[in-house]
């Protein structure tokens, strides 16, 4: 705050205000203590009686005790509110506002006579009450006393007066006085803030210290800054310019040429070498040969020189980088060092604006002291003033004494805090000493820091220049030899230039011959066009002549297997020998009767009671024989089928003799049905593309001479045989079910349903299947495609009930019956075969349903086989022989044409064999004689003559298959 600034309505007393003249300020003093006195005078006029009021009492000691309490005065200065800091000011108004009376005399500032006199008029105003006491108790001497009184009143009216006036004058005094104080004040004022301005200028002294101080390290900071960014712009220049220098640039543009150098070695050395691959193809034994090879070998050298002056030059890379990291890194320290430069200034900043700060407030700490002394100082000088005057202003110097010695105080703790603001200067002094070693420090470490970086960065200066000299250098001498090298291969290349020369004119002539070879190639892909289309034409009219030779091969083929069966027999017989079953090999009648011979299949020897009978027959299958063997003779029948042939393959034999497992098999170990379909599958997928054929199925049985129908859905009902309506004279079974199979598992599932309708028309299946004969019908249907030939065939495969003597058996009833039935049918096939055998007119097919049935298939060029089936136990030796007797005798059976054989059956009058000529029923007791030569072999020893017959045919069949006799013998 300025002296003589705007009053000071915080702080500072009122009482200093500028909004109280000088006057007005001597005037309250001077009202202070005239109040004083008067209140001393009052109490003395009142002897005592009269008393302040406790109101005014207390006030009068607030308001001492608000002007002199120190504390509120420090208080104020303390906190520095200025806002809700007492002021002095409104103490004092508060002060006059408890009592209106005193501020009326205290404001009357004496001038007011009324105001003045009315005090003594106020102060005697009891004086009646005196007065009458007075002459309530002593009239005439109080009257006296009245009268001395009154006069002393006058007399004290009168010095009152006087006293008044010199109180006046005292007062104009004062005022002259505190005017010249006023300017005296004004002047101290002017001198202080003299005194101020030079405080500040000490301050200003002291600070420059300090901000010389800052200044300097600010200057240091900038200095450092400039060191830092020329030192950071001299690391970047340098890490720029690390490939810009004149070495460098020298490096570079060497490198550039040893590049380019090194590609047009490289080129040249590839023609080099190819020319030396095309010359040395030429020219092996060229002259220059092994200088080429020298040369090569150099140039191998010099590549491997190079090679290691690369690995070298890739070595001293990193050494670069690392220099180069090391840069950085001092870089980085040197950043470091300015942040840690900066932080200290701003440290540093920040101490110096505390300082001031602290500053600022002593300085308006010591201003206010200053005033407060002056203050004390003018009470001082009242006080001795009014010591002078008079005795009342001798009390009042008292009190100001008094309130002198309470300034005193405050003057103590002021210095006090005046003290401890020197303390905290010292100390802000200490810490700006502080901050200074530091910041020595600071620069300490700065300095050692740059003195490193410049040794690292001379350091990295001469190893950048030792570098870069060392790889000219080297650059230097690898262009010298890449120089060298470089006219050796031009030495070399212009002493290839013949051979270049030579190997020119070859890639001419090879390239004019390249050019042509399209035409040529042209010309001869039309030649060979034209040949193929002509060899295409040959070959198709070639394909077309053995088409057609292939037809008639084939027709041919076809003649020849019918006369070769013709030949081998329209009725062939097999006979098949079961093995013995391990149940009945340690039973006296397990002794094994038959014999084979070894150098022919078609012979049987049986040993009955020490005598050897000899069988022939068409083939024999020992028990060792397996069903693909056994399938093997028989399918040659089977693919006559296909051709348009009716064919009956029926196996005949005892009960147990092996029939069923012949004709059926097992499910893992199939018989001849189920071959006899798969090898139909096949022929007529071979045939597929020009025939197109159908297979269908029918199963039949034939149980007590009544036939079923297996695949129908009602495989009870009975069937019937009639003659075809249509007039062909073909049989037929009305209601029978034929099943069209086209694959194997198609087959599998009509043999599966015949055997589940077997099963389901019959109680005991083994007991009944052994006792029917079962049939499996096979058609097949084919149309050519390109002729429109049609053809069908039937396959009659039949697995006959067991042969079996009634007599030996000794069945009765039921038993009886189906075995009367068996042997009737197998009887009735005797017949038919006794009389085809014979020739005659009238073949007995009516007499059983089985031959009725097999008409078709046995008649005519039907071709027939009979798989006789035997036991080679001794325990079945009379059925064996009954058997094999029956199939010799059928094996002399020529099946005459459907024609002829129409025209016996239509001849009814031939005679039919009886089942008593055949005696089928009891073949081994009492055996026909049969009808041709070689059925007397029957039962006789082994002899040439009764075998004949069968080996002329068999040598027949033999001498026709390898084509040494005629087709029509
Ligand atoms: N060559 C053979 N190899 C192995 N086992 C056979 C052979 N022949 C027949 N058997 C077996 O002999 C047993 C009787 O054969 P199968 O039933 O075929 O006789 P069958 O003549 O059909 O009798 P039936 O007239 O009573 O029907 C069967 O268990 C069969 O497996």
């Amino acid at each position: 705050v300025e002296p003589g600034g705007p009053p000071g309505d915080g702080g500072v007393p009122e009482v200093w205000g500028t909004s109280r003249s000088g006057e007005d300020s001597v005037k309250v003093l001077d009202r202070r203590g005239l109040r004083s006195c008067r209140a001393e005078r009052k109490q003395r006029r009142g002897g005592g009686v009269r008393k302040l009021p406790d109101s005014r009492k207390r006030v009068q000691v607030q308001r001492s005790s608000t002007l002199h309490n120190p504390v509120v005065m420090f208080s104020t200065r303390k906190t520095w509110d200025l806002d809700h800091a007492p002021c002095l000011q409104e103490l004092w108004k508060k002060d006059i506002s408890l009592d209106a009376s005193s501020v009326d005399f205290l404001m009357s500032d004496g001038e007011d006579e009324g105001s003045f006199l009315s005090l003594p008029t106020a102060a005697f105003s009891h004086r009646p009450s005196l007065s009458t006491e007075l002459s309530e108790t002593n009239a005439p001497s109080q009257q006296q006393l009245i009268q001395a009184l009154q006069d002393k009143v006058c007399d004290f009216q009168a010095r009152l007066r006087s006293e008044e006036v010199s109180r006046h004058l005292l007062l104009q005094q004062l005022k002259e006085r505190s005017i010249r104080e006023e300017a005296c004040l004004q002047r101290r004022s002017e001198d202080r803030a003299q005194g101020v301005r030079v405080l500040q200028l000490s301050d200003r002294l002291r600070c420059p210290e300090e901000e010389q101080l800052v200044t300097r390290l600010h200057t240091q900071v900038e200095e450092l800054e400039e060191k830092l960014s020329d030192q950071t712009q001299v690391v970047e220049r340098l890490r720029s310019e690390l490939g810009a220098t004149d070495l460098e640039k020298q490096l570079e543009l060497l490198l550039v040429e040893n590049q380019r150098l090194k590609q047009e070695l490289k080129s040249c050395r590839s023609s080099e070498l190819q020319s030396l691959d095309a010359a040395a193809e030429n020219c092996s034994h060229c002259p220059h040969r092994q200088d080429v090879e020298s040369l090569q070998r150099q140039v191998s050298l010099w590549e491997n020189q190079a090679r290691q002056r690369e690995r070298r030059l890739a070595e001293l890379e990193p050494e670069l980088l690392e220099k180069t990291s090391r840069v950085e890194s001092l870089r980085r320290q040197l950043e470091e060092s300015r942040r840690q430069l900066e932080e200290s200034r701003r440290q540093l900043e920040e101490s110096r604006r505390r300082q001031e700060e602290a500053e600022r407030k002593l300085s308006l700490r010591l201003r206010e002291c200053e005033e407060e002394l002056a203050r004390q100082a003018r009470v001082q000088y009242v006080t001795q003033t009014v010591e002078v005057d008079s005795a009342d202003s001798l009390r009042a110097m008292a009190e100001l004494q008094t309130k002198n010695a309470g300034l005193q105080e405050q003057l103590c703790v002021q210095r006090t805090l005046l003290r401890e603001l020197e303390n905290q200067l010292h100390e802000s002094q200490r810490t700006c000493a502080q901050l200074r070693t530091q910041i020595l420090v600071y620069e300490g470490e700065m300095e050692r820091a740059q003195g490193q970086l410049e040794v690292e960065m001379q350091n990295l200066e001469e190893e950048k220049n030792r570098v870069i000299e060392e790889a000219f250098v080297r650059a230097e001498s690898e262009m010298k030899a890449v120089h060298e090298n470089l006219a050796g291969v031009r030495m070399n290349l212009l002493s290839l230039q013949p051979a270049l020369r030579t190997l020119t004119c070859d890639y001419n002539c090879l390239k004019r011959q390249v050019q042509e070879f399209p035409f040529m190639l042209d010309k001869a892909i039309t030649e060979a066009k034209q040949e193929i289309c002509q060899v295409i034409s040959e070959v198709s009219s070639t394909n077309q002549e053995l088409l057609c030779k292939y037809k008639r091969e084939m027709n041919l083929r076809k003649k020849c297997h019918n006369e070769l069966v013709r030949l081998k027999g329209n009725i062939r017989v097999f006979c098949r020998v079961r093995p013995a079953s391990p149940e009945v090999q340690d039973s006296a009648d397990s002794k094994n009767m038959l014999s084979f011979d070894s150098e022919d299949d078609a012979v049987l020897y049986l040993s009955n009671k020490g005598k050897m009978m000899t069988f022939d027959l068409d083939r024999v299958f020992p028990p060792k024989a397996t069903q693909e063997e056994v399938f093997q003779e028989v399918q040659s029948l089977v693919t006559s089928c296909i051709d348009g042939f009716n064919v009956c393959i029926f196996a005949y034999g005892q009960t147990g003799s092996g029939k069923t497992f012949t004709m059926e098999g097992a499910v893992d170990n199939p018989g001849i049905n189920q071959r006899a379909l798969r090898l139909l599958f096949s022929e007529v997928t071979d045939k597929a593309p020009d025939w197109d054929y159908r297979i269908s199925v029918s199963m039949v049985e034939i149980y007590n001479e009544t036939l079923r129908n297996l695949l129908g859905e009602n495989p009870s009902d009975k069937l019937d045989i009639k003659m075809n309506p249509d007039g062909s004279g073909q049989l037929y079974v009305p209601g029978l079910t034929e099943i069209t199979v086209q694959s194997p598992e198609d087959i599998n599932r009509v043999f599966e349903l015949g055997f589940m309708n077997r099963a389901t028309a019959c109680t005991n299946l083994n007991e009944h299947s052994s006792r029917s004969h079962a049939l499996l019908i096979i058609t097949v249907s084919g149309v050519n495609s390109a002729t429109g030939n049609r053809t069908q065939g039937k396959l009659n495969l039949v697995d006959l009930a067991g042969s079996e003597r009634i007599g030996r058996s000794g069945a009765e009833g039921s038993r009886l019956r189906e075995a009367q039935c068996i042997n009737k049918s197998l009887s009735a096939l005797g017949d038919v075969i006794n009389a085809l055998r014979g020739r005659h007119a009238h073949v007995p097919f009516r007499n059983s349903r089985l031959t009725y049935l097999l008409q078709d298939s046995l008649n005519g060029d039907s071709k027939t086989l009979m798989m006789v089936q035997v036991s080679p136990l001794s325990g079945n030796m009379s059925e064996s022989i009954c058997s094999l007797k029956f199939a010799q005798r059928v094996r002399s059976v020529e099946l005459m044409s459907s024609s002829s054989s129409r025209r016996h059956e239509n001849s009814s009058t031939s005679s039919s064999p009886t089942h008593d000529s055949v005696e089928l029923d009891s073949p081994p007791v009492t055996p026909l004689p049969l009808p041709i030569s070689r059925a007397s072999s029957a039962g006789s020893s082994l002899s040439s003559a009764s075998r004949t017959p069968s080996s002329s045919r068999r040598r027949s069949q033999s001498q026709l298959s390898t084509g040494r006799l005629k087709l029509t013998a």
